[in-house]
């Protein structure tokens, strides 16, 4: 009877009049907000998953792409209640149907999906924004405790794919733990109290001014477990993994898009660092000792770029440096830089000075507690299965062998099914190679002894100024021959 005006005009004041009596207010979380999905109504839906799963009747039931786990979720028109800081609100999980669109760019699903949350007049200033943020948190927590960790690469160089991602990803499945690694246990204990520090320490670096990232330089051996390590730190933490190959990197500016394109609650780890950046084959030659005489910042300050013979690589260390440390370095939070290098010698100063890797962590040759955590993780050695000849025998042996975990690992795999021969064959190794060890111990003494005395003889000949000066530089030749003979 009425018009169609009268009627929309009356039912808006009706619901106004209900909402001035009502003493709950009413907030809508629409799964697409305009054309945009909504992150909000995902966060809530994650939320709402581990209260649902135990109270809940009715429930729908979820897995995601690359996921390990299930998530529960409230049925359609279905609603549950939840307290926060002691206020109770109510979700009411709303679907219904979409009028037939006319136009639109996107397809839109036919079901119009959101969340209504009821929140009592007098509680919402005292909890809404502070509810929604705990939501987005706990949110992202589960989604991170359900989610496979992902290893991205840069190895498709600087192209960039569909969605304009620099990144490739893989999920990652390293089991490698702190429980697995081979390490002194108290070194370990303070290596995952800094950790753990950090992933805590929001407020602390809030409150200090600091950037909320941290550096790692692990050095060491090849086969003591840096690339173990990173995985370890990785499960500990929950966090994805960023292995950022320098040498695809052509120049700066893409190796700060790249850092643009990185996550919170990331490692980002370049390994090999003396490798990545071309040391050798700039124009600086090594010094008599092997070192390189010049760093990143001389090729850099005089106009050179590291690497641009070859390839056209221009990545300077400024243009490092500014990628862990610079302004640009805190555009995500909550990172963890890890470097990893055979040769701490062959590294930059600058690299190295403090503050700028705030930990640098050792990966040395197996140690005794070490060596027992491999028995373990191996054999199934507990404490008292090995008798204690047999254990000082191991003890006494260990460091002078100087084997890397991988090493024994090597041993211990190959006879895993029998615990004593396994055991035998690694303390005969271990003996082996301690005397093998010894031997060349002394063969470099003798060595060094004899260049002490050339040089001597060298000095002494320089002061006479005698016409020996020829068999000098015939010398050296030999020596630079030598030299080349072993390279
Ligand atoms: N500390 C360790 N604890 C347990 N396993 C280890 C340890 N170190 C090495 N390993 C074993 O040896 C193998 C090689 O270790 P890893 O790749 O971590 O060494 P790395 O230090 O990264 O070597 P590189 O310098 O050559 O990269 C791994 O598969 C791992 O099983
Ligand atoms: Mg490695």
């Amino acid at each position: 009877v009425f018009p169609p005006e009268v009627r929309f005009a009356s039912a808006k004041l009706l619901n106004k009049i209900f909402h001035c009596f009502s003493s709950y207010c009413y907030f809508d979380v629409t799964e697409i907000d305009g054309v945009n999905t909504n992150e909000l109504y995902n966060a809530v839906q994650l939320y709402l998953s581990s209260s649902v799963s135990i109270t809940g009747n009715r429930l729908s039931l979820t897995r995601a792409v690359n996921s390990s786990g299930f998530t529960f979720g409230l049925a359609n028109n279905d609603s549950i209640s939840d307290s926060f800081n002691g206020v109770s609100v109510l979700w009411e999980h709303v679907v219904t149907q979409r009028q037939a669109q006319s136009f639109s760019w996107r397809p839109l699903p036919d079901e119009k999906r959101g969340f209504t949350l009821r929140i009592k007049k007098k509680d919402k200033p005292l909890i809404l924004n502070s509810y929604l943020d705990y939501i987005m948190d706990k949110a992202s927590d589960i989604r991170r405790k359900n989610q496979d960790r992902l290893l991205y690469t840069n190895s498709r160089g600087g192209s960039l794919d569909s969605r304009g991602h620099p990144w490739e990803s893989v999920p990652f499945k390293h089991p490698s733990t702190f429980d697995t690694l081979a390490l002194d246990p108290t070194r370990k204990k303070e290596i995952m109290e800094d950790l753990q520090d950090f992933a805590n320490g929001q407020s602390f670096y809030h409150k200090t001014g600091r950037a909320w990232k941290r550096g790692y330089l692990l050095y060491g051996p090849p086969g003591t477990g840096k690339s173990s390590m990173i995985a370890a730190m990785a499960n500990f933490l929950g966090y994805d993994i960023y292995d950022l190959e320098l040498t695809e990197v052509h120049n700066n500016s893409e190796l700060r898009k790249l850092l643009m394109k990185t996550s919170s609650k990331s490692i980002i780890v370049i390994e090999d660092i003396d490798c990545s950046i071309n040391l050798t084959n700039r124009n600086n030659s090594p010094t008599a000792n092997g070192s390189v005489s010049r760093s990143y910042y001389d090729s850099e300050i005089r106009g050179g770029c590291v690497g641009a013979e070859e390839g056209g690589n221009t990545i300077t260390l400024s243009g490092l440096l500014n990628f862990t440390d610079g302004l640009w370095s805190c555009c995500g939070s909550e990172r963890i830089f890890v470097f990893t290098t055979n040769h701490i010698e062959k590294l930059d100063p600058a690299l190295l000075r403090s503050g700028r890797m705030d930990m640098h962590i050792f990966m040395s040759y197996c140690s005794f507690p070490a060596l027992k955590i491999l028995l373990k993780n191996y054999l199934g050695c507990e404490e008292g299965d090995l008798e204690d000849s047999i254990l000082k025998q191991l003890e006494e042996v260990v460091d002078v062998a100087r084997m890397t975990p991988a090493d024994i690992s090597e041993v211990l795999i190959k006879n895993r099914r029998k615990k004593e021969k396994a055991v035998e064959e690694l303390l005969e190794t271990m003996k082996l190679r301690a005397e093998m060890n010894a031997k060349n111990g002394v063969l470099r003494a003798k060595v060094e002894e004899g260049e002490e005395e050339q040089e001597e003889q060298e000095k002494r000949a320089l002061d006479s100024e005698s016409p020996k000066e020829e068999s000098e530089i015939e010398d050296g030749d030999n020596s630079c021959k030598e030299e080349e003979k072993i390279k």
